[in-house]
């Protein structure tokens, strides 16, 4: 459904390169205004090829793009300047500064913020003055970024923002989009670290062989998977003591529980070790995770179910 609330929508979305393969095949989804949609997927899902298209950077084999309104790639005039793009691979010239970088960038953005707020917002300020080609590859991908915040935009793709960074500069660009989106910015992007997809997004859709095989929130993608509860038995305590209805399955000493019902499962074990007098070394419960969603996703692909 299509409404004013609606940033981006894709309907039947199809992309295919020369030779005829086929790269995204029919997906659908819709990003509402201020919310942070996460691409997820393995290697050659699609998701740049996805992303490419909604930037209008090329058009569909068939399907539908709307952002904010209007088809990106035959109305490329409307949208272009009201929108953010960070590639995955930002080309400058490498012999001047990240400002003059920056205000070259600036000069071809109507509206521009300055060069200085936006290197700034990015936490690249004390570069400022460094030649391009003497930034690291985390302070690139920050360039990359402040280039894509100079026009203001209202829908911001970034194409892997925090590849190359270090956790303190994943950290603080997630802050950055979560500033961004307070303040009423859409946010699309792709990621391969499904921990920021799990922190960031408030959406999410994951990708595989060009459709999508999971969408929703990470809770409502993650929900309904089995939680894992792992320990290690005491030498001379064999798993087949372990009550039957855990389901558990042992390696050695070490033994581990999945389960759809993670309280009364842990209760149920607890309560055994405490009448057994048995000590369950390295417990740990938890939830699933996006992760092991994911990799079961990936798992099954290759086992070509
Ligand atoms: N220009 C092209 N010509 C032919 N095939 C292409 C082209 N660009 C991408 N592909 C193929 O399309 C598929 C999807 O690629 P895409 O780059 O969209 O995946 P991705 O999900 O972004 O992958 P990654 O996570 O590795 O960046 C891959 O099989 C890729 O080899």
């Amino acid at each position: 459904m299509t409404t004013d609330q609606h940033v981006i929508t894709v309907d039947g979305l199809r992309r295919s390169y020369a030779g005829g393969f086929e790269a995204v095949s029919g997906i659908s989804f819709s990003v509402a205004r201020g919310e942070i949609f996460a691409l997820l997927g393995t290697n050659g899902a699609g998701k740049t090829s996805t992303v490419e298209l909604l930037e209008g950077l090329a058009a569909p084999a068939a399907g539908t793009v709307r952002v904010l309104g209007h088809d990106p790639y035959r109305e490329r005039a409307a949208v272009r300047p009201r929108i953010g793009v960070m590639l995955q691979e930002g080309g400058f010239p490498s012999d001047l500064t990240v400002t003059e970088t920056a205000a070259m960038w600036a000069r071809c953005t109507s509206g521009a913020r300055p060069p200085a707020e936006a290197l700034e917002l990015v936490g690249l300020a004390e570069r400022a003055g460094v030649r391009v080609k003497q930034l690291s590859g985390g302070e690139r991908r920050r360039l990359d970024f402040a280039l894509a915040l100079l026009g203001r935009p209202e829908v911001l793709f970034l194409d892997e923002p925090t590849t190359g960074l270090d956790a303190e500069g994943r950290r603080d660009t997630w802050d950055l989009v979560r500033a961004l989106r307070d303040t009423g910015t859409t946010v699309l992007l792709t990621t391969h670290y499904l921990e920021e997809a799990e922190s960031l997004a408030d959406r999410l859709a994951i990708m595989n062989k060009g459709r999508i095989v999971a969408t929703g929130t990470p809770a409502e993608v993650t929900g309904s998977r089995p939680a894992r509860i792992r320990f290690t038995l005491p030498e001379g305590v064999p798993a087949g003591r372990l009550p039957l209805s855990l389901h558990a399955a042992a390696e050695g000493s070490r033994v581990s529980i999945r389960t759809q019902h993670l309280q009364e499962s842990l209760g149920e074990l607890l309560r055994w070790a405490e009448e057994s007098g048995i000590r369950l070394e390295g417990l740990d419960a938890r939830s699933a995770s996006l992760e092991e969603a994911f990799l079961e996703i990936a798992r099954n692909d290759m086992a070509g179910v």
